[in-house]
């Protein structure tokens, strides 16, 4: 038996960091939104009592380390599951680029799994177990468009922000999100205004989007790599409406409605930088699988 499920990428809209918390994670406000760029994850069940991971990408681990091994590890502990799973993994999403590639993928396998090993739990018991192994796997779990508090794992609902075009450029780096967080001083940022980002996407208002794009990471990720500053600088000259860093970074994405701007970035930028993709965000939620 096989399942074969959909892995989105997610953009920040808008990241901001309120404090640094006593169990050293980072207290944040986040508008994240998934993207019409995606993992293929294939759930085959197995009979013998084990887990195996299949990943062509050398920056990928094919063990224990990899998100998507401890998403069906935790599954299989917590409700003493004795079958198997060969997961394997065909990588669309680049890595460690501030998609939350890796935290999709075990999003993705803890909602594939739910059902190959008929589990029977809802979407907000998987979103749970998914923030055991990762901040970012909740709003993973759900997709669609939502306000991400607490560490990332405490998830408000938002509807479809307006339409319009995301590129994202990706220079030739990795980024460590450890070590941005680590790097960041909280007194020394600029906020953005989250709850003005959520009425511009209550709103539908492409304007009020734009204007309010802001994430308290970025300063940290373009002092350690001058190239992100670089790819935002030729973005905006070729006419983004808006443009910012996602998540810890390096990825860069723009935001523009017209078509013959959307190719004429995507062109411009094209050969600068490792990968550039030109995508739609997914709107709302819906049921991903
Ligand atoms: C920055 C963001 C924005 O969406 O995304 P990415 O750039 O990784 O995609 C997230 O906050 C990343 O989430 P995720 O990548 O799941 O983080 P985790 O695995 O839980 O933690 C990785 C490291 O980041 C730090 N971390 C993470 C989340 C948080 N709210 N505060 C933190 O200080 C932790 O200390 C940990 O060392
Ligand atoms: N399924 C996976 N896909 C990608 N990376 C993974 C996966 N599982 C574990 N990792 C590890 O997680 C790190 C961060 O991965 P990723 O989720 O792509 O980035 P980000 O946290 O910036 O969104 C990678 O360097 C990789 O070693």
């Amino acid at each position: 038996m096989k399942l074969l499920v959909k892995a989105p990428a997610k953009i920040n809209l808008a990241l901001d960091v309120l404090y640094k918390r006593p169990d050293g994670y980072h207290e944040v406000e986040m508008i994240m939104t998934t993207i019409d760029l995606a993992d293929r994850v294939e759930l085959t069940l197995l009979n013998q009592n084990e887990i195996r991971i299949l990943s062509h990408n050398r920056y990928v681990p094919d063990d224990q380390r990899n998100l998507a091994y401890q998403a069906a590890q935790l599954l299989k502990e917590r409700f003493n599951v004795k079958k198997g799973v060969m997961i394997s993994i065909e990588k669309t999403i680049p890595v460690a680029a501030g998609l939350a590639g890796g935290s999709s993928d075990a999003a993705a396998t803890l909602r594939g799994l739910n059902k190959l090993w008929d589990l029977g739990l809802t979407l907000d018991e998987l979103a749970e177990l998914g923030s055991e192994i990762g901040s970012d796997v909740s709003f993973c779990v759900y997709g669609g468009t939502a306000l991400a508090k607490g560490r990332g794992e405490i998830i408000t609902e938002l509807p479809a922000p307006p339409t319009c075009w995301v590129i994202l450029a990706k220079p030739f780096i990795g980024v460590s999100t450890s070590e941005v967080y680590k790097r960041l001083d909280v007194n020394q940022v600029h906020h953005p205004n989250i709850a003005e980002m959520v009425d511009a996407i209550r709103q539908t208002n492409y304007q009020k989007v734009c204007d309010y794009v802001g994430n308290v990471l970025e300063d940290v990720t373009l002092k350690l790599h001058p190239e992100v500053a670089q790819i935002k600088e030729q973005m905006k000259r070729f006419g983004a409406d808006a443009v910012l860093m996602s998540g810890s970074g390096p990825t860069v994405f723009g935001l523009v409605q017209h078509d013959s701007r959307m190719h004429r970035i995507y062109n411009g930028l094209r050969g600068f930088c490792d990968q550039v993709f030109a995508v739609r965000m997914l709107g709302e939620r819906h049921l991903l699988d």
